[in-house]
């Protein structure tokens, strides 16, 4: 094998290798704590360009974004979640139940601005170059969408909340979307007063990041990787965080 290089010839220099790197580590779900302050249009226009400049399957781009300011649009989701979230609570008894319905888990009237991304599955026409075998690949790349922006808010010291517990077919009734397109994520966005250390559920007992090693396996499902020097370096930087 050759010897690892050292310096590659594209790599970012240091400073900026470590901004991306805090983006993704710092990045949290966030639900309370925003603030009332507008998102400026140069900064909102920034986390657009940041996810739609997202890969997508054949280059569909198959994203738009609804920005929701209106308080009637959004009281209308926000009675949608609050029903979605009265079923999802019954799903947990005894004290899970009580700690599931202490969470906070949406910020949709406080938060200042909701954005939802939506996946048109038509965009493109009938063969999209690599989507013919894997049909939800169109969702897949608008997730990365959702994500760059995600990444990008945190730079600006803008907090993200997703809120899935909301029935979708109702969704895209308020929102009024064409039967083509799906509301795949609905954002909360606004400036917050803290980003929290670790995610909000494992503050709050609810579940732990997993150990990463146990993660990686070798040639197939299960199997022992042969690779003692990565599992070193996963368990250095475990026991850094
Ligand atoms: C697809 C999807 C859907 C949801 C979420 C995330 C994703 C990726 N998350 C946030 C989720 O709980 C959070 O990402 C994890 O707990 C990890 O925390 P951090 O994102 O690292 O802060 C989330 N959080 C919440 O309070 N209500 C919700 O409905 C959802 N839905």
């Amino acid at each position: 094998m050759a010897d690892p290089i050292e310096r590659p010839d594209h790599a970012f220099p240091e400073a900026q290798r470590e901004g991306l790197y805090r983006a993704i580590f710092e990045r949290r779900d966030v639900r309370a704590q925003f603030r009332s302050d507008p998102i400026p249009p140069e900064v909102l226009a920034r986390l657009l360009e940041a996810a739609h400049h997202a890969p997508s399957v054949g280059f569909m781009q198959p994203w738009d974004f609804l920005l929701i300011d209106d308080r009637a649009v959004r009281s209308r989701v926000h009675a949608i979640f609050e029903r979605e979230n009265a079923k999802a609570a019954e799903a947990h008894s005894g004290e899970r139940g009580v700690l599931y319905r202490r969470l906070k888990l949406e910020g949709i009237l406080e938060s200042p601005l909701n954005l939802c991304i939506t996946c048109d599955r038509s965009r493109g026409g009938e063969h999209v170059l690599g989507r013919q075998s894997i049909v939800e690949m169109d969702l897949f790349s608008t997730c990365l969408a959702v994500q760059n922006l995600w990444l990008a808010a945190r730079a600006e010291g803008i907090g993200v909340g997703w809120v899935s517990i909301l029935d979708q077919d109702e969704l895209a009734e308020v929102l009024g979307l064409p039967e083509s397109v799906y509301p795949l994520a609905y954002l909360c966005l606004g400036y917050v007063d803290e980003f929290l250390d670790r995610p909000e559920l494992a503050r709050a007992g609810w579940r732990q990041r997993l150990p990463l090693a146990e993660r990686v396996h070798g040639n197939g499902w299960g199997q022992a990787a042969d690779a003692p020097a990565l599992f070193e370096a996963l368990s250095a930087r475990e026991s850094e965080r």
